[in-house]
Order: C-alpha cells, then sequence, then structure tokens
C-alpha cells in the first residue's frame, strides 16, 4: 500500500455531488428565519428589476409618444425611488448572508477540529499533517462562496429566470420563443462541460494539498534542511511540486471558462433572433418598439441570471471537492473508541498484565506475537532491544493507542477494552524524546499536565525534577512565554519542562520512550534525580537505548522478534551472556 505524501495525491471516494451539497445545506437550517428574511428582500428586489423594462415601455409607448413630459417625470422619480430601495435592500442582505455564511464554517471547521482531535495514531499515521491542515483551512474556506451564492445566487436568480419566461410568454409568445431558441445549445455546452470540470478540480485540490503538506513537512524540518544545505533539492521539489498545482488550477480552469463564451454565443443567437422574429417575421414597427425594447431588456434579465447561474454551478463544481473531502474525515471513524458498556477506570494500584498479545499495524505484519508478562504496581520496568523491534509499541498499547488483534491487557485486573479510555490515560504518563511544548508560558505548558494544577504544585513538580533553577533563571520565570515547540530553550531544558508536566499529572502509570535520550551526560546527571522521584511509587517503563540509564530499573526485557526473549535484572541478564549481554558489550566496548 503507497504511504500518503506530498508526493502522491490522496485517494477519492466516490460520493454523490448532490448529496454533499444537501448535506452541506443541511448547515444552513439552523438559519432557516434569517435565510427567509433575505429571501424575502431578494423577493424584493427581484420584483422592482422586473418592473424595470415594463416602466420603460410604458415612458416610451406612452409619455414619450403622447408628450407627457409631467407624467413622465413622475415615472422617472418614481423609478428612482424603488431602485435606491433596492440597491439598500442589496447591502442587508449581503450583511445578512456574509454573517450567516461565516458562522457556518466557523461551525464546519469547530467540527472538524473536534472531530480530529478524537482520531486515532493510525489516522495521523497514515496523512502527512499538512494534508489535514489544508481541508481544515484551504477545503473550509472554498465553501463559503457557495453557502452564499446557494441563497443570494440560486434562489433569486432561479425565480427571475422563471418569472422573466412567465411574462415574456403571456407579453407575446412568439416572441418569447424567437428570444429563448438557444436554450437547448446552452444546455448541451454546460453538461459537457461540467462532466470533466468536477474532476479537475478534484485533481486541483489534491494537488494543493500536496503542496500543502510539503511546505508543512518542509518548516517542521527546516534546521535539518539548513545544516545539510539541503535547500537547493527541496526548492527543486517545491518548484515541481508548484508547477503540478498550477497545471492542475489552468486545466480545471480552462474548462470552466469555456461555459461563459456558451453562455455569450446563446445570449447573442437568441437577441439577434428576437429581433428578427419581432421586426422581419411579426412586422413590429414604430408603434410598438417599446414592446420590442422590453423583450430586449427582459432578453438581457433571462441571460444575465443564466450567467449567474453558470457561474454559481462552475463554483459549485469547483468547491464542491473541498466539501466532499470534509465530508471524509468526518465520517472516518475513530479507530479507537470507548465501547458502549465500558467504566470509569477507578485509581489504580498499577499492576499491569499483557496476557496472549499479538499486534499487528497492518493486520498483516505480525509486530508482537504472544506476548506475556506481569509488572507490579511500582515495579519499574526497562525495555531494550535492537532498533524496530516492538518496544515503543508495546507501551503505546498500554496507553490504548492501538487496538491489539489478539489476547487482553490488564491494568490492575481491569481489561483495558472495559474502562474508559479517558480514564485510562488520565492516569497515565507518556514522555516521549519529541517533547512537544506549546506556544503559552512555562507555568501553562507544566499545567497541561493537570489542568487544575495550582500555581504551588507547579513549582514543587518543576522542583522535583530539577527544571525550577533553570527557569528561574529566565527574565520572567515560570511566566516566560515560550515560542512554538519551545524553540529558545535548549534541548535539555525542553526535557525538564516535559518530566515536570508529567509529574505535575501525578500518572499511576508512567512510560518513557527515549525521553533522555538527547541529554547531554550533565543534564542526565540534573534529571536523573528528578526521574527517580518520578519513578518512585509508579510502575514504570523506561525505553533507552543508553544501557547506563535504565541499570536501576527493577527488571530489564528483551525485546525481540516480536516477543520477550530475556527477562530480568542487569545483574542476572550479563550472567545469562545471551542478547542483553551482547547489547551491552557492544555499547560499553566503546567507552
Ligand atoms: N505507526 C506505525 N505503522 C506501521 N508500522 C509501524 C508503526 N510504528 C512502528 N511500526 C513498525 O513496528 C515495528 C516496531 O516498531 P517500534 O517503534 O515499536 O520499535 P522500537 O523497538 O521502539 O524501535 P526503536 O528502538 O528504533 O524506537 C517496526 O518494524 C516499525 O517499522
Amino acid at each position: 500500500m503507497a504511504v500518503d505524501t506530498f508526493r502522491n495525491d490522496e485517494k477519492s471516494t466516490n460520493t454523490s455531488k448532490i448529496a454533499t451539497l444537501l448535506r452541506l445545506y443541511r448547515y444552513m437550517l439552523k438559519y432557516r428565519f434569517k435565510i427567509v428574511f433575505v429571501l424575502f428582500i431578494m423577493a424584493i428586489c427581484v420584483a422592482i428589476a422586473l418592473v424595470n423594462p415594463l416602466i420603460i415601455e410604458e415612458a416610451i409607448d406612452n409619455y414619450i409618444k403622447n408628450g407627457d413630459i409631467k407624467g413622465l417625470i413622475r415615472l422617472g422619480i418614481f423609478a428612482a425611488i424603488i431602485n435606491i430601495v433596492m440597491v439598500l435592500l442589496i447591502k442587508v442582505r449581503m450583511y445578512i448572508m456574509s454573517k450567516i455564511s461565516n458562522e457556518i464554517l466557523l461551525e464546519v471547521r469547530q467540527e472538524l477540529y473536534t472531530h480530529i482531535q478524537k482520531l486515532s495514531f493510525s489516522f495521523f499515521d497514515s496523512r502527512p499533517t499538512g494534508k489535514v491542515l489544508s481541508r481544515i483551512i484551504g477545503d473550509v474556506n472554498s465553501l463559503k462562496d457557495v453557502l452564499t451564492n446557494s441563497v443570494t445566487t440560486l434562489i433569486p436568480d432561479f425565480i427571475t429566470v422563471c418569472a422573466v419566461v412567465v411574462i415574456m410568454i403571456v407579453k407575446n409568445y412568439k416572441l418569447a420563443l424567437a428570444a429563448l431558441v438557444s436554450l437547448p445549445l446552452m444546455a448541451i455546452g454546460i453538461y459537457c462541460v461540467q462532466r470533466f470540470s468536477h474532476l479537475r478540480w478534484r485533481i486541483f485540490r489534491k494537488k494543493s494539498a500536496n503542496v500543502n503538506a510539503f511546505i508543512h513537512e518542509d518548516l517542521s524540518g527546516i534546521r535539518i534542511i539548513q545544516s545539510l544545505t539541503a535547500e537547493g533539492e527541496t526548492t527543486e521539489t517545491f518548484d515541481t511540486l508548484l508547477h503540478e498545482h498550477r497545471n492542475s488550477f489552468i486545466s480545471a480552469v480552462r474548462l470552466n471558462d469555456s461555459i461563459g463564451p456558451i453562455i455569450d454565443l446563446c445570449w447573442g443567437i437568441g437577441t439577434a433572433s428576437l429581433y428578427f422574429v419581432g421586426i422581419k417575421l411579426l412586422g413590429i414597427g414604430p408603434g410598438s418598439v417599446g414592446l420590442l425594447v422590453a423583450f430586449g431588456t427582459y432578453i438581457s434579465m433571462f441571460w444575465s441570471p443564466i450567467l449567474n447561474l453558470s457561474n454559481f454551478y462552475n463554483q459549485l463544481i469547483t468547491n464542491i471537492a473541498g466539501a466532499e473531502r470534509i465530508f471524509e474525515i468526518l465520517d472516518t471513524p475513530p479507530d479507537i473508541v470507548d465501547d458502549s458498556n465500558v467504566i470509569a477506570l477507578p485509581d489504580v494500584k498499577g499492576d499491569i498484565r499483557f496476557d496472549h498479545v499479538s499486534f499487528s499495524y497492518d493486520e498483516e505484519t505480525l509486530i508482537l506475537d504472544d506476548v506475556n508478562f506481569s509488572v507490579k504496581a511500582g515495579e519499574t520496568i526497562a525495555l531494550v532491544g535492537p532498533t524496530g523491534a516492538g518496544k515503543s509499541t508495546i507501551v503505546n498499547l498500554i496507553s490504548r493507542f492501538y487496538d491489539i488483534q489478539k489476547g487482553n491487557i490488564y491494568v490492575d485486573n481491569y481489561n483495558l477494552k472495559e474502562v474508559s479510555i479517558e480514564s485510562l490515560r488520565q492516569q497515565m504518563g507518556v514522555m516521549t524524546q519529541d517533547n512537544f511544548l506549546f506556544s503559552g508560558t512555562i507555568k501553562e505548558n507544566i499545567r497541561y499536565g493537570r489542568l487544575d494544577a495550582t500555581d504551588e504544585e507547579i513549582i514543587e513538580a518543576a522542583k522535583t525534577v530539577n527544571a525550577h533553577d533553570f527557569i528561574m533563571k529566565l527574565e520572567k520565570g515560570y511566566d516566560t512565554e515560550l515560542k512554538e515547540r519551545g524553540n529558545g530553550l535548549s534541548i535539555g531544558q525542553r526535557q525538564l519542562l516535559a518530566f515536570a508536566r508529567t509529574m505535575v499529572s501525578k500518572p499511576k502509570i508512567l512510560i518513557l520512550d527515549e525521553a533522555t535520550s538527547s541529554i547531554d551526560t550533565q543534564t542526565e546527571l540534573l534529571v536523573q534525580e528528578g526521574i527517580e522521584a518520578l519513578l518512585k511509587g509508579r510502575t514504570s517503563f523506561v525505553i533507552a537505548h543508553r544501557l547506563s540509564t535504565i541499570q536501576k530499573a527493577d527488571r530489564i526485557f528483551v525485546i525481540d522478534n516480536g516477543n520477550i526473549q530475556e527477562q530480568g535484572s542487569a545483574k542476572e541478564l550479563l550472567e545469562k551472556k545471551g542478547i542483553y549481554y551482547n547489547l551491552h558489550m557492544a555499547q560499553f566496548k566503546n567507552i
């Protein structure tokens, strides 16, 4: 299965455009009263617009013909007033609609964000962050015009078109038929264009997502890129992606742009046909020139909304791809969910048991094969083994970041599947090498561990892990604002803050996955004391490649080939002269 990266396009799911549209329109239901008000305003505007040609006809065929200047002025004042009202009403309509569509975008974006937060690790494993971002930002934005124009264009223009046709037929059905003779041509033209246009816009959205994914990955790794002086390669890749993006846009737009000329052509044919039929065939003369002028205006009033409708249709097929991508994420169920009858995990002591656990990420390659072990509350277990052996996988399963295919995992005899995920994770502290810090103050970052922690508890936690001293040396101490990801602090300092964050959460079960690997020896000595305090009274799993950091573990599990190959204290394992002994010798012979 191809891995989703910025190099390849996302897969599309085939959903019906109508169903997507209806689902989108469901968000409008909440605003139905405001929308009805907007439609009422628009009906007044349409009525005024429809009256205008009648005023012109009246002015020419009646007042001008009979030389009634006073009547003409009265008619002019009336026309001016109703048209000013129309302009004001259009402003009100635009304001209300833009408010409604912005509120809907907010709602969709919130829904999407909340849903994404619930999605499991496997969702994020399978797609780049940039592509997810592109859905939350770009795709949601693309809905704005569809929502607004559905009310301001679709409904009123459709009504206008119908009303104009009725008026024309009532006034003179022969002229009406002549004016509308080119309609079938238009229908065929638009049908042909839309068939391909939607596909092309879909491709465009995917290419945009690729560009986003690349930019996100590139900026996240900018330090590595610069240190490897790989700017040239990344610029080249970026150029390629930009070209693909541009070409997909041009290809889609070129097709869309052909709709305008089709409408213009039909409009021209209709107008020519109207005058030809009116003057040549029906012999309309100077006596009823007003009728012909009114028809000329009606024909504009017919084709102009048709042009709007076709633009709207264009917009719809352009942006419906965005809606599809949003709903696809909303319809992705989280893999890891609570069963219906779960209970909240009560405060645990911290016993852990793996009972015949087998696990695979992709249902094909078995990563853990029938793993069995029991850990007593308060024990510190070190996991060692070659890279890719499955150490992180084991600890991820304890937090239930993935579900196992076979066997059971118990915490204090509670099967993980029978307790709520939230209550489980609340009692766990997980620290990885990537100790992500958020924008905000140091205090806020530590409090992330437990939102109701007091300032005193935060300081206490920082003191325990030896972070307090360096924090106090910063200009604003605990109120120092951190940059994104904690940039501006040393790696060791970031890890100390992450330790404090975990400390404040008072977890019953602690997982340190490579947590100390990038701390230099001096800092490591500093945090060692803190870590020991952190481990005290807690069941802990420590993964560290450097064997020196795990000597104090109660037991060491040597993981290899999907299972625990050896276990015991460091001393026992050395005496055994097995895998651990070899790992130990390999590391220490160079020292
Ligand atoms: N999210 C994932 N999706 C698919 N396969 C994965 C995923 N994470 C890890 N693997 C695979 O599972 C195996 C075990 O990985 P794991 O991260 O548990 O190893 P590890 O022992 O912790 O390695 P290291 O010491 O290098 O961190 C590896 O073959 C790895 O490629």
